[in-house]
């Protein structure tokens, strides 16, 4: 039976023709491999698939969920492609670094504000255990689930990102070159669960460059070339030369080296079990997080001065590419100064230089000068690498440099890669393809517990002996069993799982300063607290907290309500917040107290409302109108300041009995500590919906978020429309403090940016992702005590400003360094 039919599908970027006219069936039961050269088509109709990109021609039809005839779809973005059964694991690996991996697992499957209800939702209490379940399922333990999912290896962060999609109980899984950063054990254990959804009647796109992946899972093979099917095959037939003709149009594999290699010249690195000699190609194999990946980093440190060491990383959006740059400016990135002519650089001969790499590694490109992310992914591998061979290096570093490459490609760059051993070069290339050691390296290191645990020469070299010696020595009767059982037995088989949990009380510490963006602004809020009470006694009286709260309610207000914007990310701000007040101010004073409208029922919800629409329509200027956001907002400021100058030209006056007391005391409780207790209730109100989580993980990671079915532009919307609401309340504040409403602009640009400062003290960095309200007040908090202790060591106001400028560069570089830390312990 026919799950998924796809007929004459087509899709153009600009000039490019990505799909012509696709074609496949996909039946219940099924694992269908798609193959095809880098820049095929493939991840394009994986994409249309999953609802990312509309196609411009063709059809889509998908089989009823009670197994009714496949019926044509147009799914309009992931959201409505999941709840239609489909469920993608992207090429590039989606997470939320900052987010717990259980937050990671679940992304997207409640709504902005309501948890998911009905049939097939998991209750809450339940996620944790059927994470638990899923995880272990694909990495043979469970990682801790509270964990940052930034701190997993790069095989864990895919496994959670599988585990995303398994989760949603699909019909249809597509794996886009998911199993390329999983380790050989996790990628058994997702093909045993691809058997288990084929069993279940289930189908799955299984897209990969591996030939010994696709003869292990596929039950039938289609071919794309040049965006167009041009067969398919059952996989009896799919021989990797059949499959080559057919994806190049006829040409032939690049033929296996039959030739001598030369003898290795002088050592250029020596490191622990390696003295690497120049023209030798030495690989680095085990399971995952065995210490290999640990070890080629050292590697670069450990050669001579003099020596020119060039290196691959294994994570090409996080580590090796630059997305806003062209192919070209990434390829010369390193090399800049060879372009350079009388001190400028030029164009033409960057240009020539490259068009050498393009043609030797067959870079597929339309203009060099096109944005490096509208390249295929193994096009974007070929010009990262082409750029460590432009360093002219001695020592070449790889990271699993084919990750991603199709059969055609890859062995044109082990072609490259011997040639340039052959005039000397010395490589060392990290591996997770048996069949690349096999085929490339004239020895490899087998890593296991953390060091090169053996050594395999060139005549050692076997499929089985090198499966092997990734279990060690207590494996080798069940790796006899067959090359095919290349997950080993079961107890070598679960690799490293994450980081343990840090002991020691400084590891403890930081670990906490990590998750808790609150910590460090309130020791610091604390310290500064503390020295204000030394300096002037009087602090501690009751009436100056009352003045205190007073005082500092409508900068912590502004500094709150900037908040939301910029947590969720994509250069998120509102720098119309301080306006926004003022201009809610005057809407109180003139409009309401002026017209004898002085009721709190009245007053107080209409000055939140009017700050929340204006917040709502800044959301949607920059949102879905695609404004960004630093002018949408400025326009607003100035539109603001505009109408609030028009109605109260010259301060104006007014207050009533309420409005008095919110500026003292209600109820003995300080006005100020009220207003400011608000928005935090609120925000942790909010925190027991999705709708906190979803604005950081939109922040953390737009494309994880959107494609795991998050609608953002309506989150980060309803963030600008938050911080209106809150900016309502300062608006309140202001009059409850002055009794008037000031307009003037040099009164309210000082607040715009204490307001973004005391964000960025209160550490939510300003491109989103992790932070908190109570951080930003916290942030206020601290330029108010350093004003007010400066005032009372009667040293100049002036200084002020330079003091917590100076305490901004310091929680900004601790900011930086706790979230280095973070990533390192991945
Ligand atoms: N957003 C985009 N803008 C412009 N061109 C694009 C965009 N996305 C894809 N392309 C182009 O469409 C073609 C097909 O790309 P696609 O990513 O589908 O290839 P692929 O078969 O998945 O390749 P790979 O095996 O390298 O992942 C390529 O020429 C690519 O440069």
């Amino acid at each position: 039976m026919t799950l998924l039919a796809v007929e004459a599908l087509a899709k153009s970027f600009g000039p490019t023709k990505a799909l012509r006219a696709c074609t496949l069936e996909l039946r219940a039961g099924e694992v269908h491999a798609l193959m095809g050269e880098n820049g095929s088509g493939k991840s394009t109709l994986v994409k249309i698939l999953s609802g990312v990109h509309r196609p411009d021609a063709g059809r889509i039809a998908l089989a009823g969920a009670a197994g009714a005839e496949p019926a044509p779809v147009a799914p309009r973005g992931p959201r409505a492609a999941i709840a239609s059964g489909v469920a993608t694991v992207f090429q590039e690996v989606q997470c939320v670094p900052a987010q717990s991996v259980l937050e990671n697992l679940w992304l997207g499957v409640d709504g902005i504000v309501r948890r998911a209800k009905g049939s097939g939702a998991v209750p809450a209490g339940r996620r944790r255990e059927r994470a638990t379940e899923v995880l272990t399922r694909l990495l043979g333990a469970c990682p801790d689930l509270d964990a940052p999912a930034g701190s997993l290896s790069l095989s864990e962060r895919q496994a959670v990102a599988i585990g995303r999609s398994l989760l949603r109980d699909p019909r249809v899984l597509i794996l886009d070159e998911a199993t390329s950063a999983l380790d050989v054990a996790t990628r058994d254990r997702l093909f045993a669960a691809c058997r288990e959804l084929t069993g279940r009647g289930g189908s799955v796109l299984f897209i990969s460059h591996r030939m010994d992946e696709v003869e292990q899972i596929a039950d039938r093979v289609t071919v794309l070339r040049s965006g167009e099917s041009v067969g398919t095959l059952e996989r009896e037939r799919a021989d990797i030369d059949t499959l080559v003709r057919l994806m190049t149009g006829g040409e032939q594999l690049v033929a296996r080296e039959t030739r001598e290699r030369a003898e290795p010249g002088a050592v250029l690195l020596a490191a622990d079990g390696l003295d690497l000699r120049a023209g030798e190609i030495v690989g680095l194999a085990g399971l995952e997080g065995q210490g290999q990946d640990e070890y080629l980093r050292a590697l670069r440190a450990k050669a001579d001065a003099g020596t020119r060491v060039a290196a691959v990383a294994r994570d090409r959006r996080e580590e090796s590419i630059f997305p806003p740059l062209s192919i070209r400016e990434n390829f010369t990135a390193a090399t800049l100064r060879r372009d350079a002519r009388a001190g400028l650089i030029s164009t033409g001969r960057a240009r020539e230089r490259f068009a050498a790499y393009r043609e030797r590694l067959k870079i597929k490109i339309g203009r060099d000068s096109d944005p490096i992310t509208t390249l295929s992914g193994g096009n974007q591998q070929k010009v990262v690498i082409a750029r460590a061979l432009a360093g002219d290096p001695q020592v070449l570093l790889l990271n699993d440099p084919t990750r991603g490459i199709d059969i055609g490609a890859k062995h044109d760059v082990y072609a490259l890669l011997r040639d340039l051993a052959a005039s000397g070069l010395a490589i060392v290339m990290l591996s997770t393809e048996v069949d690349e050691h096999l085929e490339l390296m004239d020895r490899v290191l087998v890593f296991r517990e953390g060091a090169p645990a053996a050594q395999l020469r060139r005549d050692e070299l076997t499929r089985a002996a090198l499966v092997t010696e990734f279990f060690g020595p207590a494996a080798e009767q069940d790796a006899e069993s067959g090359p095919e059982n290349t997950a080993g037995p079961q107890k070598a088989s679960t690799a490293r799982i994450s980081e343990p949990a840090p002991t020691s009380f400084a590891a403890r510490a930081a670990r906490l300063a990590v998750e808790r963006t609150w910590v460090v602004p309130a020791v610091l809020a604390l310290a500064l607290l503390i020295a204000n009470v030394a300096a002037q006694h009087s602090f501690l009286e009751w009436h100056s907290w009352i003045l205190t709260f007073a005082e500092v309610a409508t900068p912590a207000l502004a500094a709150m309500a900037s908040t939301p914007a910029i947590l969720g990310g994509g250069g998120g701000i509102d720098i119309s917040i301080a306006p926004l007040f003022v201009f809610v101010s005057v809407v109180v004073e003139v409009m309401l107290l002026g017209n004898g409208i002085a009721g709190a029922a009245v007053v107080i919800p209409v000055a939140v409302l009017v700050g929340a629409a204006i917040g709502a329509v800044n959301g949607a200027l920059v949102n879905y109108g695609r404004y960004q956001a630093v002018v949408a907002t400025l326009c607003m400021n100035f539109i603001l300041s505009g109408f609030a100058l028009a109605y109260a030209p010259a301060p104006a006056a007014g207050t009533t009995g309420w409005l008095t007391s919110l500026g003292t005391t209600v109820a003995g409780i300080p006005g100020g500590l009220i207003l400011l207790a608000v928005p935090l209730l609120a925000w942790f109100g909010l925190g027991r919906t999705p709708f906190v989580r979803t604005l950081c993980a939109v922040g953390g990671s737009e494309t994880t978020a959107y494609t795991a079915g998050v609608n953002v532009p309506a989150v980060r919307t309803l963030g600008y429309a938050l911080g209106g609401a809150i900016a309502g309340l300062a608006g309140l504040a202001i009059t409850a403090q002055l009794h008037q409403a000031e307009a003037d602009t040099g009164f309210v640009t000082p607040f715009i940016l204490l307001a973004i400062a005391a964000v960025a003290l209160g550490g939510t960095p300003l491109t989103g992702g992790r932070g908190s309200l109570f951080g930003s007040l916290l942030g206020a908090a601290v330029i108010f005590l350093v004003e007010n202790l400066l005032g009372a060591l009667h040293i100049s106001s002036f200084w002020s400003q330079a003091v917590y400028g100076a305490t901004l560069i310091a929680a900004v570089l601790f900011a930086a360094r706790t979230a280095r830390s973070g990533r390192s312990s991945r």
